[in-house]
């Protein structure tokens, strides 16, 4: 059977390197095109030398990489992705979003987190956020997919089931997640520059992050009803990673070990998703490099509250592999197909 041609579009940013790596694995799909502006023309190799002698596409622009591939994934900062998903949407190709421009489906809160209106609504009418473990079923037919935020990944994964089951207040949930730096893309900042992250550790954007509206917008869904949340990241100097740490307390009626029940059977079929055993702790060394989501669950008898631990590679279920998850999905391969990924001990 012939491969499926797949394209990346932004290829040297490092959300587009890792969607490429990994394709570059999958035993279904072939990476038939890349592009850039800084760098068209080059090679990607000369770039990324981990490529040499693997792969050595020259950089196109982005109009080749659509005219060229059957599924496109846009890397980009967010606010460009507009043009490119028409594009591919009336050549009824497949576009996979990476940013942040499709996944709200409230327009005020895109302008009001990213300073925009939709230019172009029926797109974000087409558009299917999924978080493939929670939302899969909407990925039929799908050829516009609103690519999860990797805060907002790690934190539904591990709300979505005490809020569905009504475990916990969601009016006294607490996230604070830390993120590695590669979570702010490879452009050159202050923040992340190495004596400034180095031997540092602090909050930023706190209780003011673009992502909040993603995280309320999956809780709302689940809880059926408003939720609002108080978010606070951190800049965590290691290169991958996220951890969220989230805190509410428990409804009447509800206690570790009923929680623990609910967990063990929501996530029970999936491949990517793990509850920890009681006692253990997630920590992000145990999913680098992985499509895996660790998920521990703890009871903070003192005060009446669920303390819930979920750890993701931002750059692999926070970004590429989530991608390629939802892309196997909406062609109907494999789901794990390209992602089955064991994560490296040390
Ligand atoms: N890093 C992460 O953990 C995650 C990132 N994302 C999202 O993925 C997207 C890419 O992020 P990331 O890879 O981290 O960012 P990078 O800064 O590493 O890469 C950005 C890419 O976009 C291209 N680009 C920048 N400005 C323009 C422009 N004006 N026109 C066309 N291309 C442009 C760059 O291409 P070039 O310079 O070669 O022209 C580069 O390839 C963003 O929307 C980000 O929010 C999503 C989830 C997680
Ligand atoms: C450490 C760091 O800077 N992380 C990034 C993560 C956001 C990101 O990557 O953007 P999207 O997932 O919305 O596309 C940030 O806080 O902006």
């Amino acid at each position: 059977m012939a491969k499926i041609k797949a394209g990346v579009i932004g290829a040297t940013g490092y959300a587009g390197l890792e969607i490429v790596r990994l394709l570059l694995s999958h035993p279904f799909v072939e990476v038939e095109a890349v592009s850039s502006v800084s760098f068209e023309g080059q090679v990607i190799s000369e770039i990324y030398p981990q490529l040499t002698g693997i792969f050595g596409e020259t950089l196109a622009n982005d109009a080749a990489v659509v005219d060229r591939c059957d599924v496109v994934f846009g890397s980009l900062p967010a606010g460009l992705s507009e043009p490119i998903a028409r594009r591919c949407f009336d050549a009824g190709k497949l576009y996979i979003d990476m940013g942040a421009d499709f996944r709200l489906k409230n327009e005020a809160d895109y302008k009001q987190w990213y300073g925009k209106d939709y230019a172009d609504p029926a797109l974000h009418e087409a558009a299917v956020y999924c978080i493939p473990e929670l939302h899969r079923a909407r990925l039929a037919g799908a050829k516009l997919i609103g690519n999860p935020g990797c805060y907002p990944t790690s934190v539904a994964l591990g709300l979505a089931p005490a809020v569905k089951a009504g475990a916990i207040d969601p009016a006294t949930l607490v996230i604070d997640s830390k993120s590695g730096a590669t979570g702010a893309g490879r452009g050159l900042a202050l923040n992340t520059h190495y004596t400034e992250c180095n031997e540092a550790f602090a909050p930023y954007k706190v209780a003011a992050h673009r992502h909040t509206p993603e995280i309320e917008q999956t809780l709302s869904e689940f809880a059926g009803r408003e939720v609002r949340v108080t978010f606070v990241p951190h800049l965590l100097a290691v290169n991958r990673g996220i951890v969220s740490t989230m805190y509410a307390n428990f409804m009447p009626g509800f206690d570790l070990a009923a929680v623990r029940k609910l967990y063990e059977a929501f996530y029970r079929e999936e491949a990517f998703v793990k509850v920890l055993p009681d006692g253990a702790v997630a920590n992000l060394k145990n999913v680098k490099y992985s499509n895996y989501c660790h998920i521990s669950l703890h009871a903070d008898t003192h005060t009446g509250r669920l303390i819930v631990v979920s750890t993701i590679d931002n750059m692999v279920k926070g970004a590429a592999g989530q991608a390629i998850q939802n892309m196997n999905i909406a062609l109907g391969l494999e789901e794990d197909a390209g992602l089955r990924i064991i994560p490296p001990a040390f």
